[in-house]
């Protein structure tokens, strides 16, 4: 599983590294820029054949220390290298001061005022990295006119560590930056390992394409309450030979009345694919007959309220639930979320059945527990937590404000989006990142998050504890959407989920 760190971890790392004397700071820049390099010239390695013209925008710190280094490295491979300085020389920290010194024996360094790129073929962006801390202000001109230029194709842009402006932990623009006044790449090259904000929010967009290099930083462990990008449990997938179908848990879907039943049918659909031995779908009465004309493996049972469902659960062979799918704004809603958890068994609270506590988010978090998984999308996650909602807009990390959530409301929390993230009440996180490789834009289509729903639900049922239900459903459902491709609507995310599953089982 791939661990991301903060920018704080890494600096911790960093520290850890030096003080215990196999490594000085200066040799890790010199990694650093040498990494940049590298990876430039497997990009594009019609870059290594021939020099260019390269511009490199250095920066006040050691983010600009690695741009020293990468302009000397390029100008050995041949390059024709012009730098650029923000910032006074005699305030750069001593890395970046010694680099930028050796590099003065090459070449000149110009104030960063509008750098000509009409004539070069690569930039590098190395003016912030993991030490910026505040609005970033003065870099508009340079940034838009990067942008009108390489929009066209050329200059390549690589940014190192992260793209100037943008927040190596939460993946937002630092402060109130504007979007224009920051760097956007086509590489990002970044080092030891991925940092949260490489994936999270506005970090995929800007990186461009995403690279770690080694430092040769493995002997200092990564925290152990690192994130880590989400990964199925493969083996737990399979379906043992000798087991039957209650072997496998009953899941219960909860549907809505006449007319909203797609996204409760679409859910128990996904929970009857990902292996659930059987699945029920619970209808009030009056719509039995709509029910009964669209499903065949799917049972059905009448639920008219949650003293009905009461009476269903002393069968105690359902062992996962999911409530919320089309449920709507009844009035019942919320008595049929408190049976269902009241009933203790593991629970998938979706859509309006965390809608339905806006006013009142405590009176879910009274009856929630730990075998729950809660997935909101963003507006339901700001009806149910308002304040951590705000400390989202804030800057803080989407991370952070899950495993905020989760701690409060005592169960497995996960909020969707390309950067899914799911936190457990005791901090473990982890991001299903649909970036990069594994974008799947096509997943942004109404009721996918149904087929979610269902799929955690699906698993709970066969046994998974929540956060690796969450984990691995998460994942598979981007696996499904990318697998199937353009023109996906979510009907087809059940109906492709075999195909992942013969892959992942080979
Ligand atoms: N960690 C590691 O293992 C390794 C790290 N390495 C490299 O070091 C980089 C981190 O270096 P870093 O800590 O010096 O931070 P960096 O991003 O250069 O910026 C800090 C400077 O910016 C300034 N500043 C901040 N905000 C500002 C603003 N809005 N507007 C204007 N100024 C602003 C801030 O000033 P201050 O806040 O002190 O006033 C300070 O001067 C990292 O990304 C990687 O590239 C590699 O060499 C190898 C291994
Ligand atoms: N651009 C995107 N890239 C990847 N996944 C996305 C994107 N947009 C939405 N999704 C995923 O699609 C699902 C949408 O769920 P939701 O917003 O609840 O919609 P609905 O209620 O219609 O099912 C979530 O799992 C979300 O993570
Ligand atoms: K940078």
């Amino acid at each position: 599983m791939t661990d991301l760190i903060t920018a704080a971890q890494m600096r911790g790392i960093e520290l850890a590294a030096i003080t215990s004397g196999v490594v000085t700071g200066l040799e890790l820049m010199e990694r650093a820029g040498r990494g940049v390099v590298a990876a430039i010239f497997e990009e594009w390695p019609e870059f290594a054949q021939s020099g260019g013209r390269a511009v490199v925008l250095c920066g006040p710190g050691n983010n600009g220390g690695d741009g020293f280094v990468i302009a000397r490295l390029l100008r050995e491979w041949g390059w024709e290298v012009e730098v650029c300085l923000w910032g006074d020389p005699a305030r750069l920290p001593p890395d970046a001061k010694a680099n930028y010194e050796r590099w003065c024996t090459f070449g000149a360094v110009h104030p960063l005022g509008e750098p000509v790129f009409e004539a070069a073929e690569l930039v590098v962006d190395a003016l912030f990295g993991t030490g910026l801390t505040r609005k970033l202000e003065g870099l508009e001109k340079t940034a838009l006119a990067l942008k009108g230029k390489s929009a066209a194709g050329f200059p390549k842009v690589v940014a190192v560590d992260v793209p100037s402006g943008l927040s190596a932990d939460s993946g937002r623009y630092v402060g109130e930056t504007d979007v224009d006044a920051c760097i956007s790449a086509d590489l990002t090259v970044s080092f030891h390992r991925a940092k949260t904000g490489h994936y999270l929010a506005d970090g995929p967009a800007a990186c461009g394409r995403l690279v770690i290099e080694d430092i040769g930083l493995d002997a200092f462990c990564v925290p152990e309450e690192a994130v880590c990008l989400a990964g199925p449990n493969v083996e737990r997938l399979q379906k043992r030979g000798d087991a039957h179908k209650f072997s496998h848990g009953h899941a219960f879907v909860l549907c809505g009345g006449v007319g909203h039943g797609g996204a409760a049918r679409l859910a128990a659909r996904g929970a009857l694919r990902i292996g659930a031995g059987l699945v029920t779908l619970g209808c009030p009465p009056a719509a039995i007959l709509e029910n009964a004309c669209q499903l065949n493996a799917v049972m059905l049972a009448r639920v008219a309220d949650g003293a009905g469902l009461t009476e269903i659960l002393e069968d105690s062979r359902i062992n996962a639930l999911c409530v919320g799918p089309g449920l709507g704004s009844r009035a019942e809603t919320r008595g049929l979320v408190r049976a269902v958890l009241l009933a203790r068994r593991a629970s998938v609270v979706d859509a309006d059945g965390l809608s339905a506590f806006a006013t009142a988010p405590a009176d879910l978090f009274e009856v929630l527990h730990e075998a729950c998984v809660l997935t909101p999308h963003a507006g339901e996650f700001a009806r149910l937590f308002p304040d951590i909602a705000e400390h989202l807009s804030a800057g803080c990390t989407k991370v952070d404000a899950v495993r905020e959530a989760a701690a409060r409301a005592g169960s497995v929390v996960l909020l969707k989006g390309a950067d899914t993230v799911i936190a457990t009440p005791e901090g473990r996180a982890c991001i299903n990142a649909a970036a990069y490789e594994c974008a799947a834009p096509w997943l942004a289509t109404a009721g996918a998050g149904d087929v979610l729903a269902g799929f955690i639900t699906g698993l709970l049922a066969r046994g998974f504890a929540p956060y690796e239900a969450a984990q691995t459903a998460a994942w598979l459902h981007v696996d499904c959407a990318r697998t199937f491709g353009a023109g996906l609507i979510s009907e087809d995310l059940p109906e492709v989920l075999p195909s992942v599953l013969r892959r992942l089982h080979g």
